[in-house]
């Protein structure tokens, strides 16, 4: 849903890339770096029951996450390492967010519902970006739902931060609510990816697609190119049974 600011954000953060880029700041260091910080911030501040700051903290750091990609691209650094290494870092940032708030749940909050809710939501955000990068690692398109990453993260961060707060039932509602739309985005990739599984049977002339597997559907996602400016990224897309590559 919010791919649509995508591209308008990674404008007005170009400039910052450049900055970084001009002072030799290397673009995966932002990534470990701002993964290693959220993840600290999420397994020390949650558990211990400070969901307004970890929450506010953890929304000024995950920004980062933006900020790595603007560099990367300021500097002509894209490339598949550090897609990888982003997408990876992401992961391990997302599980840190969601431990540490089924811990504080579980334990010092005694609210067995909201930590099965946030281990639920655990669990769908890692099957949500799986579904995805299988169906890329296919040849396919799995980037499509309600709930993507940037939703998910806007949905559990103000949701426990406003709690933190002491407003009442705000971070049941938003569990229950990222909770149904972390659901939802499981099944609509499921369709997404069987649909063009279906659809694709046939493929471009040239490239022999082995039985099982569907030919490319349509250019590669917004994310996973380089839309502002810079150099173009070489992709790797990997099948069990074919290895291309490909220049945007
Ligand atoms: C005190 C400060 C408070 C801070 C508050 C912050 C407020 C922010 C508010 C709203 C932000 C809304 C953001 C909407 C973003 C939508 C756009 C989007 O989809 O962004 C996604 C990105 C990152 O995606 P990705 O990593 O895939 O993109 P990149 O641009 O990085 O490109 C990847 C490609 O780049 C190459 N590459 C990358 C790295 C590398 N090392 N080498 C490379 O080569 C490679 O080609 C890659 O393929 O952004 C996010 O996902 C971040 C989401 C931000 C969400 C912010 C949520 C904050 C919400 C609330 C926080 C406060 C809660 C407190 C509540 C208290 C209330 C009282
Ligand atoms: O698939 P998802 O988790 O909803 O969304 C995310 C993508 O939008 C993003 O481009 C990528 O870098 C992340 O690692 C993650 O995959
Ligand atoms: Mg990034």
């Amino acid at each position: 849903m919010l791919k649509r600011v995508r591209v308008p954000l990674q404008r007005f953060l170009a400039p910052i890339g450049t900055a970084l880029a001009a002072r030799g700041v290397n673009p995966n260091v932002i990534t470990v770096v701002g993964t290693a910080a959220v993840t600290a911030v999420a397994l020390i501040l949650y558990p211990r029951g400070q969901l307004f700051w970890g929450s506010l903290i953890i929304g000024a750091l995950v920004c980062f996450d933006m900020l790595d990609g603007a560099l990367a691209r300021a500097a002509g650094r894209t490339g598949p390492w550090g897609a990888f290494l982003d997408s990876t870092m992401d992961r391990i940032a997302d599980a840190a967010i969601f431990t540490g708030l089924t811990w504080w749940f579980a334990h010092g909050g005694r609210q067995p519902v909201l930590a099965g809710l946030t281990l639920f939501c655990l669990v769908t955000a890692m099957l949500i970006s799986y579904e995805r990068a299988r169906a890329e690692g296919l040849g396919l398109r799995g980037d499509v739902g309600i709930a993507e990453r940037t939703e998910r993260l806007i949905v559990v961060l103000v949701a426990t931060g406003v709690s933190g707060l002491g407003v009442p039932y705000v971070a049941a509602i938003g569990l229950w609510l990222l909770a149904v739309a972390s659901a939802v985005t499981v099944v609509q990739r499921f369709v997404a990816v069987y649909r063009q599984t279906r659809a694709s049977l046939g493929t471009p002339a040239g490239v022999a697609a082995p039985a099982g597997v569907a030919a490319p559907a349509g250019p590669p996602p917004a994310d996973r190119a380089t839309p502002v400016g810079a150099a173009s990224e070489p992709a790797v897309r990997a099948s069990p049974h074919r290895l291309r590559l490909f220049v945007r």
